[in-house]
Formats: structure tokens, C-alpha cells, sequence
């Protein structure tokens, strides 16, 4: 999948104005965001950038509170690259030490997940993966049924299959992704991951004890209703790839409405991550 950047420079108003104004794109489907001092960049797959829907958001922003833009599309090897020459191990929790295949291994954690990204999300460097592993590591998955929907490279689904999950389901619309799952998958000694790929459409009619969904507010608003009905009766939902504040607002009242009883969440960073209980 292509992927574009979205480099904002903004000038005057306050700090706040830029997280709202973050918040207003990750509406518009930019998953990724990084700050720089003059502004920040916001990332989107390239099918999904809506440049009217930009202009127009960016011409409403309060008075004094001036930005400026720029794009140009990612091509995929940069992304290769980029995770090659940056990529330094990431430890959760104390606990989950993940890696790639050129770092050593350090058998002292209770758990060791090997990622080989490629062009694919998920090595537990992001806010939103940590924060779901961080409640991943307090639960219990020992001959669990778990999903791991919007899988990216898979890290969720292999730290399931290693806690002991016997049953494994991770999905993903992205074919990279699903390569990478599949090579993931090896890597980790865990082959009993079944990867697909596709949306929310290929859930099967059994359920799962657990789901785990880390991807953006839109797509779980859109696909709550499906993760309640493939949830066993108190079985747990944990959702993340949206912000503190009215993101979490609205995916609790969301919930609600399919009989998902929000339980906690957790923040880092600006973003958040929430459990349900069905
Ligand atoms: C933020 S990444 C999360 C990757 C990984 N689970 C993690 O926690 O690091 C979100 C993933 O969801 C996938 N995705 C986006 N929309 C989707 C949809 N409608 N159905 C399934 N997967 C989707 C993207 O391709 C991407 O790999």
C-alpha cells in the first residue's frame, strides 16, 4: 500500500490547537502523526487522502492559528530503509523485549517477539502497540481463542500465541501485511497464527475470548458492532489507534450501544488505548 506525508508548518495559536487539529485529520483517516518543532507530519494511506477535505479543514482553523502544507508519497522500499537504519530494540513493560533479526537476543524476558516489518506496522515502537501489550501482559491467554484484527506485522497475535493463546486469528486489508505475518509468524516459533486477509467480513460465526483492534477511530466505529458479535459472552475487547479526549468519548458511547461495557483505559503520549467486556 502506498502511503503519503502530509508535512504541516504552523504558526502562532497555541499548543492545543495542533492536537485538535490532529485529532480533526486522524477523523479523516491520517494514522501516524510526528512532531516537529514548526509543526508536525501526518501520514495516510495515499487512497485515502482527501486533499479538498484538507484544504477546507485547514482554511477553518481559528484566527492566528496559520498552516501551510505540503505532500509527497512515500514509496514503499523508504519505508525499509528508514526501519533499517533506526530500528533499536523496544522493551514493554519489562517483560516483552522485541527485536529484529540483526539484535541479539536477550533471554531474561519472559518474552522475546523477533518482527522483520518490512513494509508493514507493528514493532512495538508506537504509543498504541505498547499500550496494548502493556495490557496484554496483565491478562491471561493460556488456551484462549484470540483475534488480533488490523494485525499489521503481526506482533500482537504473536505475543498471544506466546502467553499461550491456542487458537490465533490475525486479519489485516493490507496483502504486505499479511506476507509479513507469515514470515512473522516463523520467525517466532508460533505457526498456529492463521493471517488473512481482508476486513471484519471474513470473521468466522465462533467466537473468541479475546479481540484486540489497534487501528484508527473510524475504522472501529465502523467495525464494533462485528467485534461484539464474534465476542464469547465475557469475553474482553481491547481497542487502541485513537486519541485521549473525544475519540475515547466516542468510542465508549459507541460500546454502549452493542452491549460493550467499557472497563479502563490507558494513555501515552496523547493516544489511547480501552478495554470492553462483552
Ligand atoms: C495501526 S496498525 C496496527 C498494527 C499492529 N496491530 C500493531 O498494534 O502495531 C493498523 C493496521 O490495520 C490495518 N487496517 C486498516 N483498516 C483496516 C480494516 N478495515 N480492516 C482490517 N485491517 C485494517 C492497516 O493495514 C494496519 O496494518
Amino acid at each position: 500500500m502506498k502511503y503519503s506525508e502530509v508535512r504541516l508548518i504552523c504558526k502562532g495559536g497555541e499548543a492545543w490547537h495542533r492536537d485538535v487539529l490532529m485529532q480533526d485529520l486522524a477523523g479523516m483517516g491520517f494514522e501516524t502523526f510526528e512532531s516537529h518543532e514548526d509543526g508536525f507530519a501526518a501520514y495516510i494511506a495515499s487512497e485515502q487522502l482527501d486533499l479538498q477535505g484538507l484544504e477546507s479543514l485547514l482554511i477553518h482553523q481559528p484566527l492566528g492559528f496559520e498552516v501551510t502544507y505540503t505532500v509527497r508519497e512515500i514509496l514503499p522500499q523508504n519505508w525499509n530503509a528508514v526501519w533499517e537504519s533506526n530500528f533499536e530494540p523496544v522493551i514493554v513493560a519489562d517483560q516483552c523485549y522485541v527485536r529484529a533479526t540483526f539484535h541479539p537476543s536477550i533471554p531474561t524476558y519472559p518474552y522475546e517477539i523477533v518482527i522483520d516489518p518490512k513494509m508493514a506496522f507493528g514493532t512495538g515502537h508506537h504509543q498504541t502497540t505498547s499500550l496494548v501489550m502493556c495490557y496484554m501482559l496483565e491478562e491471561s491467554f493460556d488456551g484462549k481463542d484470540v483475534l488480533d484484527m488490523g494485525c499489521g506485522t503481526g506482533i500482537l497475535a504473536i505475543l498471544a500465541a506466546k502467553m499461550g493463546a491456542s487458537r490465533v486469528w490475525a486479519i489485516d486489508n493490507d496483502p504486505v501485511c499479511i506476507d509479513s505475518v507469515v514470515e512473522n509468524k516463523t520467525l517466532n516459533h508460533t505457526p498456529h497464527i492463521v493471517a488473512k486477509c481482508g476486513t471484519a467480513d471474513l470473521l468466522p460465526s465462533d467466537r473468541f475470548d479475546v479481540i484486540l483492534a489497534n487501528i484508527n477511530r473510524n475504522v472501529l466505529l465502523d467495525q464494533l458492532n462485528r467485534y461484539a458479535q464474534s465476542l464469547r459472552e465475557g469475553g474482553k475487547l481491547y481497542i487502541s489507534g485513537f486519541y485521549d479526549g473525544v475519540d475515547l468519548e466516542t468510542l465508549k458511547a459507541a460500546g454502549a450501544d452493542y452491549a460493550l461495557k467499557y472497563v479502563s483505559h490507558r494513555t501515552l503520549g496523547g493516544w489511547a488505548a480501552a478495554c470492553f467486556r462483552k
